[in-house]
Protein backbone atom coordinates (compact mmCIF):
# COMPACT_ATOMS: atom_id res chain seq x y z
CA UNK A 1 0.00 0.00 0.00
CA UNK A 2 0.94 3.29 -0.64
CA UNK A 3 1.06 6.01 1.57
CA UNK A 4 1.22 10.22 0.57
CA UNK A 5 1.73 12.30 3.29
CA UNK A 6 0.36 15.91 1.97
CA UNK A 7 1.70 18.35 4.29
CA UNK A 8 4.56 17.20 6.30
CA UNK A 9 4.02 19.33 9.09
CA UNK A 10 3.33 18.28 13.22
CA UNK A 11 0.81 16.11 12.15
CA UNK A 12 1.66 14.75 8.85
CA UNK A 13 5.66 14.20 9.83
CA UNK A 14 3.90 12.19 13.06
CA UNK A 15 2.02 9.95 11.11
CA UNK A 16 4.32 9.51 8.23
CA UNK A 17 7.45 8.83 10.60
CA UNK A 18 5.55 6.46 12.37
CA UNK A 19 4.57 4.62 9.28
CA UNK A 20 8.08 4.85 7.57
CA UNK A 21 9.78 3.58 10.58
CA UNK A 22 7.60 0.42 10.76
CA UNK A 23 8.89 0.11 6.75
CA UNK A 24 5.34 1.33 5.04
CA UNK A 25 5.55 3.06 1.44
CA UNK A 26 5.88 6.68 2.45
CA UNK A 27 6.07 9.69 0.24
CA UNK A 28 6.08 13.09 2.10
CA UNK A 29 5.32 16.43 0.26
CA UNK A 30 6.77 19.23 1.81
CA UNK A 31 7.63 22.94 0.96
CA UNK A 32 10.39 25.14 1.94
CA UNK A 33 13.55 24.85 4.15
CA UNK A 34 11.58 21.73 5.88
CA UNK A 35 11.62 20.23 2.84
CA UNK A 36 15.28 21.11 1.72
CA UNK A 37 16.17 19.67 5.16
CA UNK A 38 14.42 16.38 4.91
CA UNK A 39 16.03 15.70 1.10
CA UNK A 40 19.61 16.32 2.71
CA UNK A 41 19.08 14.33 6.09
CA UNK A 42 15.64 12.39 6.20
CA UNK A 43 13.30 13.02 9.07
CA UNK A 44 14.08 13.44 12.76
CA UNK A 45 11.14 13.27 15.35
CA UNK A 46 12.01 13.65 19.23
CA UNK A 47 8.81 11.96 20.49
CA UNK A 48 7.38 11.39 23.81
CA UNK A 49 6.37 8.18 23.05
CA UNK A 50 9.09 6.76 21.43
CA UNK A 51 12.58 8.89 21.47
CA UNK A 52 14.47 9.33 18.81
CA UNK A 53 13.18 8.19 15.72
CA UNK A 54 15.43 9.24 12.92
CA UNK A 55 14.54 8.32 9.24
CA UNK A 56 17.91 8.99 7.43
CA UNK A 57 16.37 8.76 4.02
CA UNK A 58 13.09 9.39 3.06
CA UNK A 59 11.07 9.69 -0.45
CA UNK A 60 10.28 13.89 0.15
CA UNK A 61 9.06 16.30 -2.95
CA UNK A 62 7.23 19.46 -3.08
CA UNK A 63 4.02 18.99 -5.14
CA UNK A 64 5.04 19.40 -8.31
CA UNK A 65 7.47 16.85 -8.03
CA UNK A 66 5.30 13.56 -7.61
CA UNK A 67 4.13 11.69 -10.26
CA UNK A 68 2.88 8.75 -9.05
CA UNK A 69 -0.29 7.74 -8.08
CA UNK A 70 -0.98 6.79 -4.31
CA UNK A 71 -3.54 4.28 -2.30
CA UNK A 72 -4.03 6.52 0.89
CA UNK A 73 -3.47 9.98 1.29
CA UNK A 74 -3.26 11.61 4.64
CA UNK A 75 -4.44 15.43 4.10
CA UNK A 76 -2.57 16.91 7.19
CA UNK A 77 -2.10 20.57 5.93
CA UNK A 78 -3.74 23.70 8.08
CA UNK A 79 -7.33 24.47 7.04
CA UNK A 80 -6.15 27.86 4.96
CA UNK A 81 -4.05 25.84 3.05
CA UNK A 82 -6.72 23.28 1.81
CA UNK A 83 -7.99 25.09 -1.40
CA UNK A 84 -4.17 24.46 -2.71
CA UNK A 85 -3.91 21.05 -2.55
CA UNK A 86 -6.80 20.09 -4.24
CA UNK A 87 -5.24 19.64 -7.73
CA UNK A 88 -2.83 17.77 -6.58
CA UNK A 89 -5.20 15.33 -4.94
CA UNK A 90 -6.79 14.86 -8.00
CA UNK A 91 -3.07 14.09 -9.74
CA UNK A 92 -2.00 11.76 -7.23
CA UNK A 93 -5.18 9.82 -6.82
CA UNK A 94 -6.64 6.53 -8.77
CA UNK A 95 -9.85 5.04 -8.69
CA UNK A 96 -9.66 3.13 -5.12
CA UNK A 97 -7.59 5.99 -3.12
CA UNK A 98 -9.03 7.50 -0.15
CA UNK A 99 -8.03 10.67 0.88
CA UNK A 100 -8.19 11.12 4.65
CA UNK A 101 -8.13 14.55 5.96
CA UNK A 102 -7.11 14.88 9.80
CA UNK A 103 -7.50 18.53 10.14
CA UNK A 104 -9.37 20.59 13.15
CA UNK A 105 -12.18 21.83 11.26
CA UNK A 106 -15.55 21.04 11.37
CA UNK A 107 -16.14 20.29 7.28
CA UNK A 108 -12.66 19.82 5.70
CA UNK A 109 -14.11 16.38 4.07
CA UNK A 110 -16.77 18.07 3.18
CA UNK A 111 -15.05 20.63 1.47
CA UNK A 112 -12.51 18.59 0.04
CA UNK A 113 -15.52 15.77 -1.61
CA UNK A 114 -17.19 18.66 -3.23
CA UNK A 115 -13.82 19.86 -5.22
CA UNK A 116 -13.26 16.11 -5.78
CA UNK A 117 -15.99 14.39 -6.94
CA UNK A 118 -15.37 10.90 -7.84
CA UNK A 119 -12.61 10.62 -5.36
CA UNK A 120 -13.00 8.58 -2.10
CA UNK A 121 -12.74 11.05 0.55
CA UNK A 122 -13.00 9.58 4.19
CA UNK A 123 -13.44 12.01 7.14
CA UNK A 124 -10.54 11.63 10.09
CA UNK A 125 -8.87 13.36 13.00
CA UNK A 126 -6.33 13.26 15.01
CA UNK A 127 -5.11 13.36 18.82
CA UNK A 128 -1.83 14.32 19.39
CA UNK A 129 0.75 17.20 20.19
CA UNK A 130 3.81 17.90 17.24
CA UNK A 131 4.98 20.91 15.24
CA UNK A 132 8.18 21.59 13.17
CA UNK A 133 10.97 22.38 15.86
CA UNK A 134 13.86 23.11 13.02
CA UNK A 135 13.52 22.34 9.21
CA UNK A 136 13.64 18.48 8.93
CA UNK A 137 12.52 17.51 12.69
CA UNK A 138 9.21 17.39 14.47
CA UNK A 139 8.46 17.54 18.10
CA UNK A 140 5.74 15.14 19.38
CA UNK A 141 4.74 16.49 22.91
CA UNK A 142 2.12 14.02 24.41
CA UNK A 143 1.18 10.30 24.85
CA UNK A 144 -1.69 9.90 23.10
CA UNK A 145 -1.01 9.51 19.27
CA UNK A 146 -4.66 8.70 18.03
CA UNK A 147 -6.04 8.66 14.42
CA UNK A 148 -9.82 8.26 13.75
CA UNK A 149 -10.76 7.92 10.37
CA UNK A 150 -14.08 6.44 8.41
CA UNK A 151 -15.87 6.76 5.91
CA UNK A 152 -18.48 9.48 5.58
CA UNK A 153 -22.60 8.65 5.99
CA UNK A 154 -24.05 6.94 3.29
CA UNK A 155 -20.65 5.97 1.08
CA UNK A 156 -19.89 3.07 0.02
CA UNK A 157 -16.31 2.56 0.28
CA UNK A 158 -14.06 -1.25 0.70
CA UNK A 159 -14.42 -2.19 4.15
CA UNK A 160 -11.36 -4.31 3.28
CA UNK A 161 -8.84 -1.36 2.56
CA UNK A 162 -9.96 0.54 5.67
CA UNK A 163 -9.55 -2.57 7.84
CA UNK A 164 -5.72 -2.53 6.19
CA UNK A 165 -5.15 1.26 6.67
CA UNK A 166 -5.99 0.75 10.49
CA UNK A 167 -3.49 -2.75 10.63
CA UNK A 168 -0.75 -0.79 9.25
CA UNK A 169 -1.48 2.49 12.08
CA UNK A 170 -1.26 0.20 14.64
CA UNK A 171 1.64 -1.74 13.40
CA UNK A 172 3.29 1.46 13.24
CA UNK A 173 2.21 2.72 17.28
CA UNK A 174 -0.07 4.93 15.88
CA UNK A 175 -3.52 3.97 17.82
CA UNK A 176 -5.68 3.66 14.65
CA UNK A 177 -9.16 3.80 15.28
CA UNK A 178 -11.84 3.06 12.06
CA UNK A 179 -15.25 4.86 13.20
CA UNK A 180 -18.90 4.09 11.69
CA UNK A 181 -19.69 7.54 13.22
CA UNK A 182 -17.21 10.14 12.34
CA UNK A 183 -19.64 13.16 12.59
CA UNK A 184 -19.41 12.56 16.41
CA UNK A 185 -16.15 11.81 16.59
CA UNK A 186 -14.99 14.99 14.52
CA UNK A 187 -17.10 16.87 16.49
CA UNK A 188 -15.67 15.63 20.02
CA UNK A 189 -12.22 15.78 18.40
CA UNK A 190 -12.72 19.81 17.29
CA UNK A 191 -15.15 20.49 20.64
CA UNK A 192 -11.53 20.02 23.06
CA UNK A 193 -9.30 21.27 20.26
CA UNK A 194 -11.44 24.40 19.92
CA UNK A 195 -11.94 25.13 23.49
CA UNK A 196 -8.59 24.49 24.02
CA UNK A 197 -7.17 27.03 21.43
CA UNK A 198 -9.41 29.50 21.89
CA UNK A 199 -8.43 30.25 25.45
CA UNK A 200 -5.00 29.34 24.96
CA UNK A 201 -5.07 31.94 22.68
CA UNK A 202 -7.62 34.42 23.74
CA UNK A 203 -5.46 35.06 27.05
CA UNK A 204 -2.02 33.52 25.67
CA UNK A 205 -1.67 30.94 28.45
CA UNK A 206 0.33 27.43 27.79
CA UNK A 207 -1.79 24.60 28.87
CA UNK A 208 -0.40 24.59 32.46
CA UNK A 209 -2.12 27.46 33.20
CA UNK A 210 -5.70 26.13 31.92
CA UNK A 211 -5.56 22.67 33.98
CA UNK A 212 -5.46 24.84 37.30
CA UNK A 213 -8.85 25.58 38.38
CA UNK A 214 -9.32 29.34 38.24
CA UNK A 215 -10.17 32.08 35.38
CA UNK A 216 -8.67 30.00 32.12
CA UNK A 217 -10.07 26.64 33.63
CA UNK A 218 -13.42 28.21 33.78
CA UNK A 219 -13.55 29.94 30.26
CA UNK A 220 -12.29 26.65 28.65
CA UNK A 221 -15.11 24.95 30.47
CA UNK A 222 -17.75 27.90 29.81
CA UNK A 223 -16.56 27.22 26.02
CA UNK A 224 -17.31 23.34 26.16
CA UNK A 225 -20.40 24.35 27.88
CA UNK A 226 -21.62 26.13 24.31
CA UNK A 227 -20.19 23.43 22.22
CA UNK A 228 -22.64 21.06 23.65
CA UNK A 229 -25.52 23.34 22.80
CA UNK A 230 -23.91 23.17 19.48
CA UNK A 231 -23.73 19.63 19.15
CA UNK A 232 -27.84 19.69 20.42
CA UNK A 233 -28.48 22.15 17.13
CA UNK A 234 -26.80 20.14 14.61
CA UNK A 235 -28.21 16.67 16.44
CA UNK A 236 -25.00 15.25 16.84
CA UNK A 237 -25.38 12.72 19.48
CA UNK A 238 -22.29 12.66 21.68
CA UNK A 239 -21.27 9.16 23.53
CA UNK A 240 -19.55 10.82 26.11
CA UNK A 241 -19.71 13.89 28.63
CA UNK A 242 -17.73 16.10 26.69
CA UNK A 243 -16.79 18.58 29.65
CA UNK A 244 -15.41 14.84 31.23
CA UNK A 245 -13.95 13.93 28.17
CA UNK A 246 -12.15 16.96 27.43
CA UNK A 247 -11.29 17.45 30.91
CA UNK A 248 -9.20 14.38 30.72
CA UNK A 249 -7.64 15.35 27.39
CA UNK A 250 -6.25 18.70 28.70
CA UNK A 251 -4.87 17.01 32.22
CA UNK A 252 -2.62 14.60 29.47
CA UNK A 253 -1.14 17.64 27.71
CA UNK A 254 2.31 18.84 29.18
CA UNK A 255 2.10 22.22 30.59
CA UNK A 256 3.94 24.02 28.33
CA UNK A 257 2.21 23.17 25.71
CA UNK A 258 -0.13 25.56 23.20
CA UNK A 259 -2.22 24.88 20.48
CA UNK A 260 -1.38 24.85 17.19
CA UNK A 261 -3.61 28.11 16.61
CA UNK A 262 -1.74 30.21 19.35
CA UNK A 263 1.85 29.35 17.57
CA UNK A 264 0.77 30.79 14.26
CA UNK A 265 -0.97 33.83 16.02
CA UNK A 266 2.63 34.57 17.86
CA UNK A 267 3.67 33.47 13.85
CA UNK A 268 1.74 36.49 12.76
CA UNK A 269 0.89 34.95 9.13
CA UNK A 270 -2.12 32.73 8.54
CA UNK A 271 -4.00 31.24 11.04
CA UNK A 272 -7.26 28.65 11.78
CA UNK A 273 -9.22 31.08 13.81
CA UNK A 274 -12.23 31.32 11.25
CA UNK A 275 -12.24 27.30 11.80
CA UNK A 276 -11.85 26.79 15.49
CA UNK A 277 -13.79 30.24 16.43
CA UNK A 278 -15.79 31.89 14.04
CA UNK A 279 -17.40 28.92 12.48
CA UNK A 280 -18.82 27.87 16.41
CA UNK A 281 -20.06 31.46 15.97
CA UNK A 282 -21.79 31.12 12.35
CA UNK A 283 -23.15 28.17 13.24
CA UNK A 284 -24.94 29.47 16.41
CA UNK A 285 -25.96 32.16 14.38
CA UNK A 286 -27.87 30.19 11.51
CA UNK A 287 -29.72 27.75 14.47
CA UNK A 288 -30.15 30.27 17.12
CA UNK A 289 -27.83 29.12 19.80
CA UNK A 290 -26.48 31.92 22.32
CA UNK A 291 -22.71 30.94 22.65
CA UNK A 292 -21.52 34.33 24.39
CA UNK A 293 -18.55 33.09 25.27
CA UNK A 294 -17.50 32.43 21.94
CA UNK A 295 -18.96 35.59 20.43
CA UNK A 296 -16.51 37.36 23.36
CA UNK A 297 -13.31 35.43 21.65
CA UNK A 298 -14.28 35.68 17.77
CA UNK A 299 -14.87 39.75 18.27
CA UNK A 300 -11.34 39.78 19.84
CA UNK A 301 -10.26 37.82 16.90
CA UNK A 302 -11.73 40.50 14.63
CA UNK A 303 -14.68 38.38 13.71
CA UNK A 304 -17.59 40.42 11.87
CA UNK A 305 -21.12 38.94 11.53
N1 LIG B 1 0.00 20.16 15.44
C1 LIG B 1 -0.81 19.55 16.28
O1 LIG B 1 -0.42 19.18 17.40
C2 LIG B 1 -2.20 19.25 15.88
C3 LIG B 1 -2.74 19.79 14.73
N2 LIG B 1 -4.01 19.43 14.35
C4 LIG B 1 -4.59 19.95 13.12
O2 LIG B 1 -3.99 19.27 12.02
C5 LIG B 1 -3.95 20.13 10.87
C6 LIG B 1 -2.50 20.22 10.41
O3 LIG B 1 -1.78 20.89 11.44
P1 LIG B 1 -0.20 20.81 11.59
O4 LIG B 1 0.31 19.48 11.24
O5 LIG B 1 0.10 21.37 12.93
O6 LIG B 1 0.23 21.88 10.48
P2 LIG B 1 1.70 22.31 10.05
O7 LIG B 1 1.61 23.73 9.63
O8 LIG B 1 2.68 21.92 11.10
O9 LIG B 1 1.96 21.37 8.81
C7 LIG B 1 1.40 21.55 7.55
C8 LIG B 1 2.56 21.51 6.58
O10 LIG B 1 2.04 21.39 5.28
C9 LIG B 1 2.80 22.25 4.45
N3 LIG B 1 2.04 22.56 3.23
C10 LIG B 1 0.88 23.23 3.12
N4 LIG B 1 0.53 23.33 1.84
C11 LIG B 1 1.50 22.72 1.12
C12 LIG B 1 1.72 22.51 -0.26
N5 LIG B 1 0.86 22.96 -1.17
N6 LIG B 1 2.83 21.85 -0.65
C13 LIG B 1 3.71 21.39 0.26
N7 LIG B 1 3.57 21.56 1.59
C14 LIG B 1 2.47 22.22 2.01
C15 LIG B 1 3.02 23.47 5.30
O11 LIG B 1 4.03 24.30 4.77
P3 LIG B 1 4.00 25.87 5.08
O12 LIG B 1 4.34 26.01 6.55
O13 LIG B 1 5.02 26.40 4.16
O14 LIG B 1 2.61 26.36 4.81
C16 LIG B 1 3.39 22.81 6.62
O15 LIG B 1 4.75 22.47 6.69
C17 LIG B 1 -4.54 21.47 11.33
O16 LIG B 1 -5.90 21.52 11.02
C18 LIG B 1 -4.35 21.44 12.85
O17 LIG B 1 -5.27 22.24 13.55
C19 LIG B 1 -4.74 18.52 15.05
C20 LIG B 1 -4.23 17.98 16.22
C21 LIG B 1 -2.97 18.35 16.74
C1 LIG C 1 -3.91 19.24 21.21
C2 LIG C 1 -3.70 20.63 20.69
C3 LIG C 1 -4.55 21.66 21.39
C4 LIG C 1 -2.29 20.95 21.06
O1 LIG C 1 -1.35 20.49 20.23
C5 LIG C 1 -4.07 20.66 19.22
O2 LIG C 1 -4.88 19.90 18.77
C6 LIG C 1 -3.53 21.70 18.32
O3 LIG C 1 -2.40 22.12 18.48
O4 LIG C 1 -4.25 22.10 17.41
Amino acid sequence: MKYMILGTGGTGGCIGGYLAASGKDVTFIARGQHLKAMKENGLLIHSSLRGKIHLKKVKAFDSQETLEKYDVIFVCVKGYSLHEIVPLIAKTSHKKTVVIPILNTLNASEKLQKALPGINVLDGCIYVSAFISTPGEITQGIKIFRVVFGPKEDTDIDNNLLLQIQEDLLESGIEGILSNNMRRDIFKKFAFTSACAATGAYYDVKAGEMQKEGKYNNTFLALLKELQLIANALNIQLDCDLIEESLQILAGLASDTTSSLQKDMKLGGNNEKSELIFDIVRIAEKYGVDVPYYQKIAMHFGYKN
